[in-house]
Order: structure tokens, then sequence, then C-alpha cells
């Protein structure tokens, strides 16, 4: 999915002035740096001046020593402008990393804060290529492109009042040939605009390809659909390569205007200014300033171009840092946070709606007015057909979506009443998917509780199971996840479950995390969780008769709302529906036992 939201109409200087908060603490010294960049070019502009006054005094009353001396001036100017011009590069040289690590850190900390329901609908390569190439592309225009293009506009609109001011004809003919190149610069802003969002939208889901194509290395292969992923890659690396020669073609297109157009006015200027010396109308040495003077005026003027385009770069750069920045988070913290006093870890869903964002409209409700209650220190298992809503109906306990109507309601207070950090200290939670950082083992594990002591990550790691740890090169300290070690899919599983055991919560929340365990391990978990599960709350999604006899009593989650609770045998006895999902479980076991077997 692009995320790209056409053109925007907001003015650039807009859309870039939204810096400001995170450029604040480096802006004074990229003013100086333009204060200095501009003292390089009056120095520059002051040499036709000194040539002029050595052209028409010393030079034609053959006076060498005021040669010499203009010359050394001439010199001095030229080595002071070096200077001037190597200051800037040295001011510009870090303001622009401070900006773009504090804007990083601004985006990641959003990112973390944003509900999972933004992450539903962003594409990760999105994310990344905001994060990476975009803020890059602002820190070059930050310490460079900015600076350079006001001096720049500053050093054309100072060198065409000396040029006028040399001539008034010859001036009046350059400064009217920037008529043309104006109108044409905004045409290319518009025209440019629009490319480079398309060309920075279309980087984000060549990055997510990536990504994607990285992570599901494995089923490719074992598709054996590396071809077809290679050449879904092709297309798009083609559509992006197209877009970025639009680009250069505009770039190309303005700057032949800004080359040509200069060009022919100086042409000009030469044929009128040559007839106007030779009658007289005009010194040897006003020419020789106003060509010297238009020489030192061509870079900046030829340059504009390049520096235009990358002020539009960083404008869409922006916009895209704000698409995220600017996105509202409805799951935030109360103004006045309660606080659960006993923690006796009682669980209810109160009438509990929830529909996602993007369902279809004539879809019911997900959650259709789910009533439960999970007694302090009681084990419920929730039982239900695959997509009744079994998994969404657990992540309301932590927030991770809201409710659509309805309350969860922990110890009696509604979850939206405590501050995140609260609620989630109180339950903890272990996936199916069991996703490990790129740190230790023990970091892992501690992930909810950092200051757990040593004992208390021992015995969470005794009841997940996770003994294998003491086997791994560096035992608690092995680094593990996508960049450590890599861990099979049912120590991943028992070590998320060690942390949600180490965090200690009041309530637990499990959604089928032994699926990937051996019968034996699972047994040998079960017995251990048994033993937490005495003085925890449990809420424990189940696929298999395994985990319902875990648990003290079953809900039955069906159309959108639990239609029963009870014990395993109670339920076996009484409901139809409970026992058609019971059987299934069974079809799957054999089907697996049978995978297992052959
Ligand atoms: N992030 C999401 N955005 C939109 N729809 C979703 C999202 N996650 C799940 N769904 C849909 O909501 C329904 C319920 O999904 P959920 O994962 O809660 O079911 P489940 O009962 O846990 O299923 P299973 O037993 O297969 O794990 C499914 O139809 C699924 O397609």
């Amino acid at each position: 999915m692009s995320r790209t939201t056409g053109r925007s109409t907001t003015g650039t200087v807009a859309v870039l002035s939204r810096l400001r908060p995170y450029a604040a603490k480096a802006l004074p010294r990229i003013y100086v740096a333009m204060g200095v960049s501009l003292l390089a070019s009056l120095v520059a502009l002051a040499i036709p001046q000194v040539l002029q006054w050595m052209v028409d005094g010393p030079l034609s009353d053959g006076d060498a020593g005021e040669i010499w001396l203009a010359a050394g001036i001439v010199l001095g100017l030229g080595v002071l402008e070096a200077v001037l011009i190597g200051l800037r590069r040295a001011l510009v040289l870090t303001p622009g990393t401070h900006v773009e690590a504090r804007m990083r850190n601004a985006l990641y900390a959003k990112l973390q804060d944003l509900p999972v329901a933004f992450h539903d609908r962003w594409p990760s390569g999105q994310l990344l290529s905001r994060a990476v190439s975009d803020l890059n592309l602002i820190r070059r225009w930050l310490s460079f492109g900015l600076v350079l293009l006001i001096v720049n506009v500053l050093t054309i609109i100072g060198g065409a009042i000396i040029l006028i001011s040399l001539n008034v004809v010859l001036g009046l003919i350059f400064v009217a040939a920037a008529v043309p190149v104006i109108a044409y610069s905004f045409s290319f802003e518009r025209k440019y605009a629009d490319v480079a969002r398309r060309s920075q939208d279309q980087a984000g889901d060549l990055a997510t390809s990536v990504e994607e194509s990285v992570h599901g290395i494995r089923v490719l292969k074992a598709f054996g659909r590396s071809r077809y992923a290679l050449k879904r890659f092709e297309r798009q690396a083609e559509k992006l390569r197209g877009t970025e020669i639009e680009k250069a073609k505009a770039v190309a297109g303005i700057w032949l205007y800004l080359t040509l157009i200069p060009d022919l006015a100086f042409g000009t200027c030469l044929v009128v200014g040559v007839w106007l010396a030779s009658t007289g109308q005009s010194s040897v040495g006003v020419l020789v300033a106003f060509f010297a003077t238009g020489t030192v005026l061509l870079f900046p003027i030829w340059s504009m171009g390049y520096f235009l385009a990358m002020t539009l770069d960083a404008k869409t750069a922006t916009q895209r840092f704000f698409d995220v920045m600017d996105e509202p988070n409805p799951i935030t913290d109360p103004a006045h946070p309660l606080t659960v006093a006993d923690g006796r870890g009682e669980l209810v869903f109160d009438e509990v709606h929830f529909r996602y964002q993007d369902a279809p409209e004539r879809f019911p409700d997900l959650l259709d007015g789910v009533t439960l209650t999970v007694r302090p220190g009681e084990a419920m298992a929730l039982v239900g057909l695959t997509g009744s809503g079994k998994s969404t109906l657990t992540a309301l306990t932590t927030r991770l979506y809201e409710v659509t109507g309805g309350s969860v309601r922990i110890d009696g207070i509604d979850v939206r009443e405590l501050s995140r950090e609260e609620l989630r200290s109180r339950v903890a939670m272990a996936f199916e998917e069991a996703t490990l950082f790129s740190q230790t083992v023990r970091q892992n594990v501690l992930l909810g509780r950092p200051d757990a002591s040593e004992a208390e990550l021992r015995e969470a790691l005794e009841i997940a199971q996770a003994g294998f740890v003491d086997d791994l090169p560096e035992g608690l300290d092995t680094k593990v996840g996508e960049e450590g070690m890599s861990l099979s899919g049912g120590q991943r599983q028992r070590l998320a479950l060690a942390r949600a055991i180490a965090a200690r919560p009041s309530i637990l929340v499990l959604d089928d995390p032994l699926s990937a365990l051996d019968v034996d391990t699972e047994a040998l978990v079960e017995e251990a969780l048994r033993r937490v599960l005495a003085t925890t709350t449990a809420l424990i999604v189940a696929h298999r008769p395994s985990t319902v006899a875990l648990a003290d009593r079953v809900a039955v989650l069906q159309d959108g709302r639990v239609t029963a609770v009870g014990t395993h045998s109670e339920l076996l006895a009484t409901n139809e529906h409970y026992r058609f999902v019971i059987s299934s479980f069974d079809a799957d076991e054999r089907s697996t036992a049978k995978e297992t077997a052959s």
C-alpha cells in the first residue's frame, strides 16, 4: 500500500517552517553560516570593483605600483573568500545531524506510542524510509540547501543592483532575463513537488517489499517463489526508476533555462557593451567590471535549479514526516489516571463491542456485546471457531485496540481510567507469534520488568521450561532475535511465555502461546503453569484440549458474544457449539499427529 496523499497545496515555506521546533537549537549556527556565506559572496562581488578601478585607473595611467597594489587586493579578496567558504562549511557540518537525530528520536517515540491499529494500516517500509532517507534529505537541506538557496538569491539580487549601477542599459537587459526564469521556476515547483512525492512514496513501497521478502525468505524459497518475488521487485524498482528519470528531466529542464537564458542575456550585454564602449558611452573598466560581476553571478544562477529541487525534496520529506507525527492517537492516558488499589485481578468484559476500522459496514461488530467475568485467581479458557475474535478480545485487555462500545474493567476500574504504564504492569500477554528482540535472553525475558531479581528470572524460565538457555553459548547473555542466535519456534514461544510470567502480572493473558511445543514439553509447561495460575487470574485462548484442561472454566465465543460459560465437562454435556469446536480441535490434533508421524 502506498501512502501517497497526492499533491499538497500547502506552501513550501509553511511546510518547511514546521521544522522550526526541531531545528531551534541548530538555527543560530545556520544563521551564522548564512552570514559568513553572504560575506563570501560580497567579497566575490567586490573583486570586479577592484578590477574596474585597476583598468580605468592604474592600467590606463601605466602606474605599475598601483597595478601591483590592485593585484594584491584581488589576491587577498580571493583568499578571504576561500577562507569564508571553508568557515561556512565547518559551521554547517554538525547542526543538521543534531536536527536529524532529534527528529528521528521523536519519530521513533511517536511510532512506539501510536496504537496497533496505526501499524496495521502502515507498511513498515514506508515508516523505515521516513526514518532514514527522508530525514537524511532534511539534514542535507538544512545544512546545505537552505543556506545556499538564501545566500544565492541575495547574491543574485545584490549582483543585479551592482550591474545596474555599473550601466543601467546592460543591467536592465540582465534583469529582464530573470522574468522568464522566475516564471519557469514556478511551473517547475508545481511539477517537481508532485514527482518528488511520488518518488519518495515509491521508495517506501520498495523498502516494504525488501523487508517483506527478507522476513519471508523461507516461505518464498520453500514455495519456489523467489523468481516471482524478484519479478515483483523489479517491477517496483523499474517504476521508481521511471519516476527518478522524470525528476531528473524536470531538473534538467530548469537547468537548461538557468544556463541558456543568462548566457543569452550576457551575450546580448557583450554586444551592446562593446558598442557602448566603442561609442564612448561606457568605459572599458566598467565593461570589465560588468562581465566579471556577471561571471560571479553565473554559479548562483545555475545552481538555483539544484537548490530549488533540494528544497522541494525537503518539503516532501517534511510532509511525509508529519504524516506520521500528526497522526492522532486515540489511545492515550487519562488526564487523571486512577490506580488499582488491591490488585486482586478481577477481569470483566461488560457489553464489549469492537469492530476493526476497515471492516465493511454491512458486517456486524466483530465483538457484539461480549460480557464475561474472570474472577480473581481464576483461569478462564476462551474457545471459539477460527476468526471468531478470540485474539481481538484478549488485545482489548491491554488497550492494544480500544473497545468501540462497552468497557473492560480490572478490579472494577475501566482500563481507560488507568495509565497505560499501570495497565500494562497489571496485565501481561504472551502471543502465539513469539517476537524476540535483538537483545540478550535476559533482556528479552525481563522486558516487562527489568528490575526483577535473578531468582524471579530463573523461576519464570523454569515454569516456561526454558532451561535450554543455559546451553546457549553465553547462557542468559546470549544475544537472540533477528541479529542473534536463531532459536526454534518452540524455544521462542517458551521465552515469550517466560517474559509474561516474569512480569508478575495480576492478570495473565495467553493467546495460544504453547502451539509450537511438542506434546511432552507442553505437558511440562502446563504442569508448571498450574502453579502460577493458582495465584494469577488468567485468560487463555485455547486451540487444543490440553490448553482447555489448564482452565477452571471455559467461555465460548460465538457470533461476537460469549454464549456459554462453564467447566469443560459441563459444556461438553450441554453446549452443542462447544462440542463442535472441540471436535474441530481433535481433528486438528489428529492431522498434526499424522503430519508428525509421516
Ligand atoms: N488488524 C486487523 N484488521 C482488520 N481485521 C482484522 C485484524 N485482525 C483480525 N482481523 C479480523 O478479525 C477477525 C477475528 O480475528 P481474530 O484473530 O481475533 O480471531 P481468532 O478467533 O483469534 O482466530 P484464530 O482462532 O484463527 O486465531 C478475523 O476475521 C480477522 O480477519
